[in-house]
């Protein structure tokens, strides 16, 4: 468990040829009594790790698919409490690493001591905080660091160099390079400079870049793992699993060792 096992992980897959899948799926949405089943599933359909969004009142980087689904989950009674209990009973049986996404004031409510204890002792292995720029993560920072839970930055399109060579030093886990300009959600298409966008954030990092936000395809996830070492898929998991299309979501996560026939994103 822990910041190594997720790192790990990623390196290990690509070691072997293949690129990394990490599925995003909102805590709740269903009922929490799903959670751990799917987690299953996921991995059992071949996810390297498993993204789990904490539902929030005020999400500002979610797009409407994610936005709905923290709507259900909260409907239903799901809490960052709740959901930490589930994993502290049952969070074995997944055998996948754990990524938290989370903003910031669930935490500070919950007391930021509190929440890296307790969110240790569920086995998570990281967290992303989308609200948390660079310079003010040394606010939480150490906690994440004694408990050896990997804090994963978020690099933008619109960054500089110089930003960017910052985040990605600091990124733990691997780097989460956002692909689109804006909110979540399924897209057609991707902007022109990608390709270079991702070799440069390949170069400056230390750790494995996955790409996500809009990758919605087989194709999409074919071309931008090629880009970089893999991709981070949510909108697109959320109505498959509403849809209750356990194959779509393997058909989604076995593209990621395709070689791609043609080495361009679709635009
Ligand atoms: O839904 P998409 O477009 O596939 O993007 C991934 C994304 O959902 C997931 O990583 C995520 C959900 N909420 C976020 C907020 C910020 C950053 C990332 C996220």
């Amino acid at each position: 468990m822990g910041k190594k096992f997720l790192e790990k992980t990623l390196i290990e897959e690509l070691e072997q040829g293949g690129k990394n899948f990490i599925p995003y799926v909102m805590a709740g949405d269903g009922g929490l009594e799903k959670l751990i089943p799917t987690l299953k599933s996921l991995a059992e359909s071949g996810a390297s790790a498993i993204e789990l969004g904490i539902p929030f009142s005020d999400p500002v980087a979610d797009g409407p698919t994610i936005q709905e689904a923290g709507k259900r989950a909260l409907a239903n009674g799901t809490s960052l409490r709740n959901v930490i209990q589930v994993l502290i009973e049952s969070r074995k049986e997944v055998s996948v690493p754990l990524i938290f996404m989370t903003y910031i004031n669930p935490i500070y409510k919950y007391g930021v001591e509190e929440f890296v204890r307790d969110i240790s002792e569920a086995g998570v292995d990281g967290v992303i905080i989308p609200d948390l720029p660079l310079e003010q993560s040394s606010m939480v920072s150490p906690y994440f660091e004694k408990a050896d839970i990997a804090l994963i930055q978020l690099v933008s399109l619109t960054s500089s160099e110089k930003r960017m060579e910052e985040i990605a030093n600091a990124s733990q886990g691997f780097l989460y390079a956002v692909t689109v300009n804006g909110i979540t959600g399924a897209r057609s298409e991707f902007t022109v400079n990608l390709e270079k966008h991702l070799q440069k954030l390949k170069e400056v990092s230390q750790v494995p870049v996955l790409a996500g936000f809009g990758i919605s395809t087989p194709a999409h996830v074919i071309s931008m793992s090629a880009l970089c070492d893999g991709v981070i898929v949510g909108s697109k998991i959320i109505e498959h699993l509403q849809e209750n299309n356990h194959k779509a979501i393997k058909e989604l996560i076995q593209a990621k060792n395709v070689e791609p026939s043609f080495n361009k994103v679709p635009r």
